[in-house]
């Protein structure tokens, strides 16, 4: 399939890594910004309800496939928060610094094995405004929250986000290790194998 799809995403960090993440595939996706699409309203309850509403939104507005993620992370002291307003946790809409800043203060004094937290990647592709069957995938990321910022690489939460496996923050890791571990990489793979099963690939 070499059709173009809209990435229906205004965030630079996930719209990067989905150009590295893709490049293995023959679509072209395109970030709904190329066609002037602004942000949808994320009214869901949920990732899923959410990703849909901008796959359609992107669909609606291009006429074309459309490829969406609502991502977030949730941290157990929390109780999930700050979930799916991990973008507005602070807020401002956004906001990477201060989102960072308020979830270490949330978690100051607690030790480390209360810390613990997972980044949430949910996939929608839907093949137009009207798609009653989207294509849903999803994928996780454990870890745990830092006590201070380390690294400079992605984007969001890397900073504060630890991956036991690697004894770094996420943003310390580089783009092709991320790109192998993360809830986004999972969740497209997920996909993938979605694609298969319908024969998109
Ligand atoms: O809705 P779009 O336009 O895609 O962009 P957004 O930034 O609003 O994206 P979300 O609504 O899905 O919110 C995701 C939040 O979770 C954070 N996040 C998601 N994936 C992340 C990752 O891989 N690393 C760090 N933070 C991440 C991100 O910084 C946002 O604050
Ligand atoms: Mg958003």
């Amino acid at each position: 399939m070499s059709q173009t799809i809209v990435l229906a995403s205004n965030n630079a960090g996930k719209i990067k890594e989905f150009n590295e993440l893709l490049s293995q595939f023959n679509f072209e996706v395109k970030p709904q910004g190329d066609f002037h699409v602004a942000d949808a309203e994320e009214t869901g309850l949920t990732f899923v309800e959410n990703a849909i509403l901008k796959a359609r939104h992107a669909c609606a507005e291009t006429g074309l496939p459309a490829l969406a993620d609502d991502s977030g992370i949730e941290v157990d002291f929390l109780n999930g928060a700050p979930g799916i307003y991990s973008a507005r946790f602070a807020g401002e809409h956004g906001n990477n610094e201060a989102n960072n800043a308020l979830l270490l203060e949330k978690l100051a004094g607690v030790p480390e094995e209360q810390r613990t937290a997972r980044f949430h990647c949910v996939l929608a592709f839907m093949r137009h405004k009207d798609d009653p069957t989207p294509i849903i995938a999803h994928g996780s990321w454990e870890g745990r929250i830092l006590e201070s910022a380390e690294g400079v690489e992605g984007f969001g939460y890397d900073p504060i986000f630890f991956v036991p496996e690697k004894g770094c923050s996420s943003a310390s890791l580089p783009k092709e290790v991320k790109n192998q571990l993360s809830h986004r990489a999972k969740a497209l793979a997920e996909l993938v194998e979605a694609f298969k099963a319908r024969q998109m690939l």
